[in-house]
């Protein structure tokens, strides 16, 4: 993602003489953000979720900057007359990619989804959850700049659904930006650059101290390179132990990531020691 995406003065309505379900909404996704978007129901949040992905567009107002976009929706069509294979490898090749690459990367996403058992089942077979796991797959197969989810996480296993955070941490990590919505408060909890509410047609900004996220955390004890500057990473916390040695602590879903950007890093960093940990971390060990 190059540059921002951009909402000015936004405003949706599903009829003429409709009520307004957005109205006035500036906002700006930037490259590596990662937005919250919550509310109560029947606020607002998918069909500013559908804006966001270019699926629908606004009854007034301006989107501009439109990256490569992706999305999940709330309803993913199951009933496709597919396998996920076939689905998937068909939309690999709508993207660009030749037909072994598509089948390659197809498999790829069905394996990290454990997905694998039935990629070749009819889709109109599937349960919901296994669906699901094609709906993720379609979405992250594009390789996208901005990846939009919309309850993406319900009905997923909890295997899948460490790997779609991980997913996350991936793209927003090489630079993408991630919108979500989830029923879930913990959901990534402590990790989003900007949680927004959608309220009586408008968005607000969260702006109160977000409580310490609990839950499984990992614990990394780096030594830096001469001068070297910590990678950009959303950390739950990063405290300079001695100088040029920190303590990264991490929400557990993100530390495949961290210790990736780390190890890969030119000059690279020395990984001291990794330890689990369940937190609330303390506030002072937050960044
Ligand atoms: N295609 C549509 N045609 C007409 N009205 C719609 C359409 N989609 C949504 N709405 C209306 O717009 C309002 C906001 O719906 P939306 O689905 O965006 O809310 P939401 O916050 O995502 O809800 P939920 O939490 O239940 O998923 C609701 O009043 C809904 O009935």
């Amino acid at each position: 993602m190059h540059r921002a995406l951009r909402l000015d003065n936004v405003g949706r309505r599903y009829n003429l003489r409709g009520p307004w379900v957005l109205r006035n909404v500036d906002l700006m996704i930037s490259p590596g953000d990662l937005v919250r978007v919550e509310g109560t129901n029947g606020t607002g949040k998918s069909t500013l979720l559908r804006l966001l992905a270019g699926i629908d567009a606004p009854t007034e107002g301006r989107i501009t900057g439109r990256p490569r976009t992706a999305y999940v929706p709330e309803r993913f069509p199951s009933a496709l007359p597919f396998t996920p294979a076939g689905y998937l490898t068909h939309l690999g090749a709508v993207h660009g990619l030749s037909r072994a690459a598509a089948a390659r990367a197809a498999d790829d996403w069905l394996h990290r989804f454990g997905a694998t058992p039935y990629a070749r089942t009819p889709m109109s077979q599937l349960s919901k959850g296994s669906s699901q796991k094609v709906a993720v797959a379609q979405a992250l197969l594009a390789d996208p700049e901005l990846l939009v989810l919309d309850e993406a996480w319900t009905g997923l296993d909890a295997a899948a659904r460490s790997e779609l955070e991980r997913a996350v941490a991936e793209r927003t990590a090489a630079g993408g930006a991630v919108v979500f919505v989830d029923h879930d408060p913990s959901r990534l909890a402590g990790v989003p650059d900007a949680t927004y509410a959608v309220r009586d047609g408008a968005l607000d900004r969260r702006t109160e101290q977000v409580t310490a996220p609990a839950g499984p955390h990992v614990v990394v004890e780096v030594q830096g390179p001469p001068g070297g500057r910590l990678p950009d990473l959303p950390l739950a916390s990063a405290r300079e132990t001695v100088p040029g040695a920190y303590r990264l602590t991490v929400p557990a879903s993100h530390s495949d990531v961290l210790l990736r950007t780390l190890l890969t890093a030119r000059p690279s960093w020395h990984v001291v020691s990794v330890a689990h940990a369940d937190l609330p971390l303390d506030q002072e060990d937050r960044a």
